[in-house]
């Protein structure tokens, strides 16, 4: 087989509400027979990638794509072959899940993937499906430190689960305390934080990890070396800097007008969809969103959305 051959492949993340997503085993006889992938398989000549993805569900799992979320995509280079992974979230589907081609499937947490081994391009993957569909972005500058610890704290128990301390009007000494507190609230409800701009000082919090602006996305040659790393996007140059230098996902925004940003250009729905799609790490929608945007968010290749005002 050639090497430069490139296989187009379509894969799906079907997930169920409680976040639990299935896994097949591939059957002997297969090239890495025995190893734990995302249901899929090639696409044929003259289909989307979303054809293929019915049509293989159908085919191997006996179900019907409902709703389907083009989500990420990954080239991954095989001794056998370089494969251009499609994956797609499938979030409803009918028909009772039936093994047509003998193998074997696995309900699976993102919090811990309990089956071994998993095919070694899907590593990423599974890291992104840790991510939640909403990071919240503080906003103590409105809200005033005190009413914004107390409703962080109320959303921590509601089940937020990652959040980003951006607040540029703090002195660095107040930031440091807003932000230590935060990692407290947040650690202690296994909650993740993101402090922004600062990779020194979401070191020093202990934060998990650090929000890029867009001119540090620009200035750095090499991703920081910390658990999380995302970055501020707004255009096509720099969602494609942040996927180069390894970022583990980005924020595209303004999506809507925005209060903040009163009169200046945003990029619409279509846009958004545009640059997002494709992506090979995950992008949250982000300006002038409120939590009833998730669905639109997900139809446009989204990963989830972030919010600020609208968060508390
Ligand atoms: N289905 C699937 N394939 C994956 C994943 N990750 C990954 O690297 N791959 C690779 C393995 C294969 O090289 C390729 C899929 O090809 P395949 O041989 O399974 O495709 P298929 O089901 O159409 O198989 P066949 O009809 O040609 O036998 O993509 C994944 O999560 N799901």
């Amino acid at each position: 087989m050639p090497e430069n051959k490139c296989i187009e492949v379509s894969a799906a993340v079907l997930q169920r509400p409680d976040g639990s997503f299935l896994l097949a085993q591939r059957p002997p006889g297969k090239i890495w027979a025995g190893y734990w992938e995302f249901p899929g398989g090639k696409i044929e000549p003259g289909e989307t990638a979303h054809d293929a993805l019915v049509r293989e569900l159908h085919e191997e799992l006996g179900i019907t794509v409902q709703t389907a979320y083009p989500w990420l995509t990954r080239v991954f280079t095989y001794p056998h072959a370089t494969v251009h992974l499609n994956f797609f979230r499938v979030t409803t589907w009918t028909g009772e899940l039936h093994p047509h081609e003998g193998q074997q499937f696995s309900w699976q947490h993102p919090a811990g993937v309990l089956v071994d081994p998993v095919l070694p391009a899907n590593t990423p993957i599974l890291r992104a499906l840790t991510l939640p569909a909403l990071y919240a972005i503080s906003n103590a500058a409105e809200l005033g430190t005190e009413q914004f610890l107390l409703k962080l704290e109320a959303r921590l128990d509601d089940g937020l689960q990652l959040i980003q301390v951006r607040e540029k009007d703090l002195s660095r000494d107040r930031l440091r305390e807003l932000a230590l507190k935060v990692v407290a609230l947040a650690h202690a409800r296994g909650a993740r934080v993101l402090l922004n701009g600062d990779i020194e000082m979401a070191r020093e919090v202990g934060a998990d990890g650090v929000q890029l602006t867009s001119s540090q996305l620009a200035a750095l040659k090499l991703r920081p070396a910390i658990d999380w790393c995302a970055a501020s996007c707004h255009n096509a140059e720099e969602l494609r800097r942040a996927e180069a230098l390894g970022c583990d996902f980005a924020l595209l925004s303004p999506v809507l007008p925005t209060r903040s940003h009163l009169g200046a250009s945003y990029l619409g729905w279509e846009r958004f969809a545009a640059l997002a799609g494709g992506s090979t790490i995950p992008v949250y929608a982000l300006g002038g969103l409120s939590q009833a945007d998730m669905q639109m968010a997900w139809q446009h290749g989204a990963h989830g959305i972030s919010l600020l005002r609208q968060a508390w």
